[in-house]
């Protein structure tokens, strides 16, 4: 988390704002946030970029580098459209999603993992920020498979044997009763994302002023965990809890997200006059977030800003996020080309899973 955006509640804060408790890699910490209604985000705050110019040369690939690094650098959120992410393998992994959730919980709940926290976990059993309701979703999800990725599916023996240790061994069976191919089309659209990332830290990393290849070392077996969420809509029934959160307020952890949601609204980013903004769905495109991983490597530059989602819509709402990290045991400390005299690095080098882990063992509450 940047220092300068620690803002603890004051007796001055103006009463408008409250006092909004997150967990980061260091604790908690707090910030001052707006309690007005949330509004669309303009193009400003959240904006469109085309990626066509990533498929071209170099000077192409340049331009657009410079545009998600202004975009990364200004609010860590932006959508991208022209992605190479033919909408079919969406589309796809989309109505499967629809067909799962409306399995009785006793199928869904076949999908749960008996040794990791991957798989299927029903409404209000997760609480993914401690001073806020418990979350109302369900979601499916699972990790990264050398067998998923299509670098290493078709020779899978030259595997690393401490890349396959790593592997959560899950017994799990991902084939839910009565969804025929439900695995092979959510992997179908997982495939197009894990692509679109690896292209889009090439961008960031010329962005970066590094060499375009400098991440791909990295990310040869990369964290890359997939979800698919459903938040139900609220139909007739009465809003009993206005403060309720479908998921609550957090930063992702990881290098960046590739977030496909329905046409149902419910994302919200925090912005930098600390209000809520909506991001809608806007058709063919895909929202992207920078992770804190990459907003520490970076110095701070690139941001990691803070989302939820408020679903009080009568009508249900799915989303798929892909959350894209590097290889679990490589050490990183801030790049070269983030640091000079003037800006020593701010923190040591670090694996990326250690921080998870410090994150995910703090408490519900912070010690006082
Ligand atoms: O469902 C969404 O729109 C956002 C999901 C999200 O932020 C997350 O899973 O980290
Ligand atoms: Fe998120």
């Amino acid at each position: 988390m940047a220092p300068s955006a620690i803002m603890t509640k004051s007796a001055s804060a103006p009463s408008e704002f409250k006092s909004l408790l997150l967990r980061t890699y260091d604790g908690f910490t707090t910030r001052n946030v707006s309690t007005a209604p949330a509004r669309d985000c303009t193009t400003d705050e959240v904006p469109i970029i085309d990626l066509s110019g990533m498929f071209g040369d170099l000077n192409a690939r340049k331009k657009v580098a410079s545009k998600v690094l202004n975009a990364a650098k200004t609010n860590g959120f932006f959508y991208i459209k022209n992605h190479g992410i033919p909408q079919e393998a969406t589309l796809a992994a989309h109505q499967k999603a629809k067909e799962f959730f409306k399995l009785p919980v006793s199928e869904k709940g076949k999908l749960t993992s008996d040794v990791s926290s991957y798989g299927y976990h029903g409404l209000y059993t997760r609480q993914v920020n401690p001073s806020q309701s418990k979350d109302r979703k369900e979601n499916f999800s699972f990790h990264y498979d050398p067998g998923f990725d299509p670098a290493h599916k078709s020779h899978l023996a030259t595997v690393p044997q401490h890349v396959k240790d790593h592997l959560p061994k899950d017994s799990m069976i991902w084939a839910p009763n009565g969804i025929p191919e439900f695995k092979e089309t959510i992997l179908g659209h997982y495939e197009q994302c894990l692509a679109t990332a690896r292209r889009l830290i090439r961008i960031i990393a010329l962005g970066l002023d590094l060499p375009e290849d400098y991440f791909d070392r990295l990310t040869s077996y990369p964290g890359a965990d997939f979800a698919l969420v459903f938040y139900p809509g609220h139909g007739e029934d009465k809003i009993e809890d206005p403060e309720e959160v479908g998921l609550g307020a957090h930063t992702d952890l990881q290098i960046l997200t590739l977030l496909w949601q329905d046409e149902n609204k419910g994302l919200q980013v925090l912005n930098n006059n600390h209000e809520w903004v909506f991001a809608p769905s806007i058709p063919g495109t895909l929202v992207v977030n920078i992770g804190d991983f990459l907003m520490r490597l970076t110095n701070n530059q690139l941001k990691s800003t803070v989302h939820r989602v408020i679903q009080h819509g009568k009508t249900d709402r799915y989303s798929m996020p892909f959350f894209f990290g590097f290889n679990f045991d490589e050490k990183l400390g801030v790049l070269p080309t983030c640091v000079d005299e003037n800006n020593p690095p701010k923190y040591e080098p670090a694996t990326c899973g250690e921080l998870i882990a410090k994150r995910l063992a703090l408490g519900a509450k912070p010690s006082s």
